[in-house]
């Protein structure tokens, strides 16, 4: 059925039944997403995978992922976040000996991983493929990294030492593909190469809860908090009560907003550092920012005020093109689900993952491009631990199991995708056909 003008305050996904808490904060972060999730999903302290409680406190340190998935989650629901992160049967069976007692209240969540679903289907069916590739991160993207890593690093301190701000142009753009890139490895077991990601005034551990947790596992739905998080500025939702200025004024304000998105990270992490809020304050890893400054100072011979303003310069570009590149890569585009449209009655995971994303055609072609672009999005999603450069394998099995469940896998070009997600901010009427219809 067709969402009504309340939407604002109601999830048009029938299973997310209690309003997301993290919703009403005045301001929205990683760590009170999860906060507030733990609140919902009522879980007494324990961990819940579908409909039981579990207890892995002895074991958070012995899970082969590495502990920070399960110590960030204790408390919460983690059935979608353990149906997506192991392709293999290995967790399922070693689930048992976790086991305390079954659940009495339903899942909020809108999804279902019925065993002859989409997803599952789907997963038996990479099973023998993803056995037949090396496990982990690929030599390739490894090496693509470590590379951009060392252009960056280079090439800002020339520009530095030149104090050439086309050069810093460059640097910057290096810096968004790194960072894109470092995104593979943050999504996999504990690696160094996540890290990589820091260098941007993001952070790796942040990004595991705002986007691996809450982005990847809830798309586009009211749970997602890359969705929600520009609220009110960016509208994605198509909220009937939109105003004109947000509608059409975004369309201007965007790209202010792409320049600044980094320095709203460290900004916004200052201030909840200062109010108390970060559980630890700080970290070793908060350095990490540090390091091109102390490279380029170092090595350049410039000024300290000169390395800094050219740092600052160098971080604004590659802000503007990573936020250009994500924000308009899959996700949002009128022909996309988003919450407050009418749902579809299979609710199946892997099917609301499909519906959330459209392709762009022109990045797939390039496994490079697919690594520092987000692309191959919609396998990505599906198969979140996967190497980049390996997803492509998965093409077939994909495409089989879309045909015989009847879904359709969106693609098109990049400035198709680009318009489109102007299009989604400026929309404030909710489809009225389920996706596929
Ligand atoms: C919040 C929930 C969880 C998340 C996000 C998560 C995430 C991950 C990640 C990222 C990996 C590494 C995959 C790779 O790099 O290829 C992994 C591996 C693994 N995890 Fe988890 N995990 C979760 C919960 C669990 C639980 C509850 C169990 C078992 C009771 C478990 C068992 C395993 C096993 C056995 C592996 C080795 C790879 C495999 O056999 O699939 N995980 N997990």
């Amino acid at each position: 059925m067709a969402p009504q003008a309340d939407d604002i305050l109601q999830s048009s996904l029938p299973g997310l039944w209690k309003y997301p808490t993290y919703k009403k904060q005045p301001v929205k972060y990683a760590e009170i997403w999860m906060e507030c999730k733990k609140i919902d999903d009522n879980t007494d302290g324990l961990w819940r995978v579908h409909d039981g409680f579990y207890d892995f406190t002895e074991w958070v340190y012995k899970h082969p992922g590495g502990s920070d998935w399960l110590s960030i989650t204790k408390g919460s629901d983690i059935t979608e976040a353990f149906e997506v992160h192991h392709v293999t049967k290995t967790a399922e069976y070693l689930l048992k000996q976790f086991f305390v007692r079954p659940a009495t209240e339903p899942r909020n969540s809108p999804y279902t991983f019925m065993d002859d679903g989409f997803y599952h289907t789907l997963k038996r069916k990479a099973q023998p493929i993803l056995a037949q590739l090396p496990p982990g991160p690929s030599a390739q993207s490894k090496l693509c990294s470590d590379l951009l890593l060392a252009a960056f690093l280079l090439l800002s301190t020339v520009a530095n030492a030149t104090y050439n701000f086309k050069l810093g142009v460059l640097a910057g753009f290096i810096l968004n593909f790194l960072v894109v890139s470092a995104h593979n490895f943050f999504h996999m077991k504990d690696n160094f190469r996540m890290y990589y990601f820091d260098l941007s005034f993001l952070t790796s551990r942040e990004w595991r809860i705002s986007h691996a947790l809450s982005h990847h596992l809830y798309t586009n739905s009211l749970l997602d908090l890359e969705l929600t998080f520009f609220e009110p500025l960016l509208q994605w939702v198509p909220y009937r009560t939109k105003s004109l200025c947000v509608r059409y004024g975004s369309w201007l304000y965007s790209f202010a907003l792409y320049f600044i998105f980094f320095y709203i990270s460290i900004v916004s992490r200052l201030y909840l550092t200062v109010q108390g809020k970060l559980k630890p304050s700080l970290r070793k890893e908060d350095l990490i920012p540090f390091i091109p400054l102390f490279v380029m100072y170092a090595y350049s011979g410039a000024t300290f005020i000169n390395t800094f303003i050219m740092w600052c310069w160098i971080v604004l570009i590659a802000s503007f093109f990573f936020s250009l590149n994500g924000f308009n890569a899959a996700h949002h585009h009128p022909e996309n689900f988003h919450d407050g449209d009418a749902p579809r009655a299979d609710c199946d995971w892997g099917i609301c993952q499909v519906d959330a994303v459209k392709d762009r055609t022109e990045v797939n072609n390039s496994k490079f491009l697919v690594l520092v672009t987000f692309g191959d999005h919609c396998l990505h999603h599906l198969f979140p631990t996967i190497d980049h450069w390996h997803l492509h394998h998965l093409y077939p099995v994909f495409y089989e199991t879309c045909k015989e469940f009847g879904i359709t896998y969106k693609s098109g070009t990049v400035l198709d995708l680009l318009k489109g997600q102007f299009l989604q901010l400026a929309k404030n009427e909710p489809n009225r056909n389920p996706p596929g219809k």
